[in-house]
């Protein structure tokens, strides 16, 4: 059936090729006032996120990034001070700047010392984290090393047992090299639902699973938009997330130097949506350990959970998503391209 005549055809979704997709995004940063580093970092690791399907953390999260750059919040132009205080520990100041760069700047260091010393610590602070924490412990593994990071961000998330928001959403990312396969990787925030979800329901106008968050009034609630507007988030699992989520809070922030995720606060820069935190990472060189090569044994655990039954590892979801785009591209709809190439400027 044809579309009525006084209806515009709705125009078709576009599939962009990686490297159509980074330099788009590399355009709007550059444009908004990054360094050409800075530019290409965020631009790598969000045009990563959405090739792999991680869509709370891809292009969703590029006109967040306008505004606060428009907002004059997080520095763009940041140089990160890169400081080497012990045997197995980095540390960096990121300049009011975002945390990927940071971590570029520190990983090489980083590598060499888990290398000589067997384990190292990356603790950035002064940090904004506006991404996924996957790409941050995913390339450490397919270096045969073994990689965990945290990240903690703005105040949105009871603890388990209290009365008002306190934590960040908060998440977890783990890395670990196999023998015969892509690493195992897995990362989630501490909360019942990334922040960024939520957001995407209330724009579709879906509900979300009972037992995610609270309305102003401290009551369960099912309405994203009850949630974002004065409402909150629950960790996942009880007290259990919880401890997970203040665990994150103490070793992203205090052993950093970083903000907790209510220490800061972005009410003088109208349109900042960053979080001002710090973030973690440990990487351990698994050719230490003793007995059997980890990575072998990495592939007995998952050999074994197969046969017990399992269809999906934590990971699968997004290689399967990036050999989709691989293959045909990154889709992107009409609507969503035409925002960013005019954030490009054209
Ligand atoms: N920067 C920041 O401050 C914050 C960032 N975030 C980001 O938000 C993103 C989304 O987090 P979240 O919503 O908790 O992630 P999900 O709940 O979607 O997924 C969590 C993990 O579980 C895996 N997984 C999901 N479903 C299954 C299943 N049925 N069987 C096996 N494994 C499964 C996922 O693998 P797969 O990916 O393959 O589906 C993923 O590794 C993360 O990338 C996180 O880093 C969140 C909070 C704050
Ligand atoms: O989705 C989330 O939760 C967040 N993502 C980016 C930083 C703030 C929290």
């Amino acid at each position: 059936m044809s579309a009525p005549h006084d209806l515009a055809p709705a125009k078709a979704s576009q599939n962009l090729s990686f490297d159509e997709l980074t330099q788009l995004l590399e355009k709007i940063f550059l444009r908004h006032g990054t360094s050409a580093d800075v530019a290409r970092t965020l631009a790598l690791n969000c045009a990563g996120a959405e090739r792999d399907g991680a869509h709370s953390h891809g292009v969703f999260r590029i006109p967040g990034y306008v505004s606060t750059l428009q907002s004059g919040w997080v520095n763009g132009q940041a140089i990160p001070l890169v400081e080497d205080v012990a045997s197995g520990f980095v540390r960096v100041d990121a300049g009011n700047g975002f945390a990927q760069p940071a971590l570029a700047a520190a990983r090489a260091l980083l590598v060499e010392k888990a290398r000589s010393a067997g384990i190292a610590v990356l603790a950035i602070r002064n940090s904004h984290h506006f991404a996924a924490l996957w790409p941050d412990v995913e390339p450490f593994a397919y270096e045969g090393l073994v990689a965990l990071s945290v990240v903690n961000s703005m105040t949105c998330v009871v603890p388990h047992g209290a009365d008002r928001p306190l934590f960040g959403t908060n998440p977890i990312a783990f890395a670990a090299p196999r023998a015969a396969s892509d690493p195992i990787v897995f990362d989630l925030a501490t909360s019942a639902i990334a922040h960024g979800d939520v957001q995407i329901a209330a724009r579709k106008g879906e509900r979300l699973a009972t037992g995610m968050g609270v309305d102003s009034l401290g009551q369960p609630t099912e309405d994203p938009k009850a949630i974002l507007e004065g409402g909150a988030l629950l960790p996942f699992g009880g007290h259990k997330g919880s401890a997970l989520s203040m665990m994150v809070e103490l070793l992203a922030a205090a052993l950093t130097g970083g903000n907790f995720s209510f220490e800061f606060d972005w009410s003088n820069h109208p349109g900042a949506k960053t979080p001002w935190t710090g973030q973690l990472l440990i990487v351990i060189d698994p050719s230490k350990a003793a007995g059997q090569s980890f990575a072998e044994r990495s592939e007995e655990l998952v050999r074994q959970m197969h046969g017990a039954g399992l269809k999906r590892l934590p990971g699968d979801r997004r290689h399967q998503q990036r050999a989709k785009s691989a293959a045909g591209g990154i889709e992107l709809d009409a609507q969503t391209l035409d925002n960013l190439r005019a954030l490009a400027g054209g």
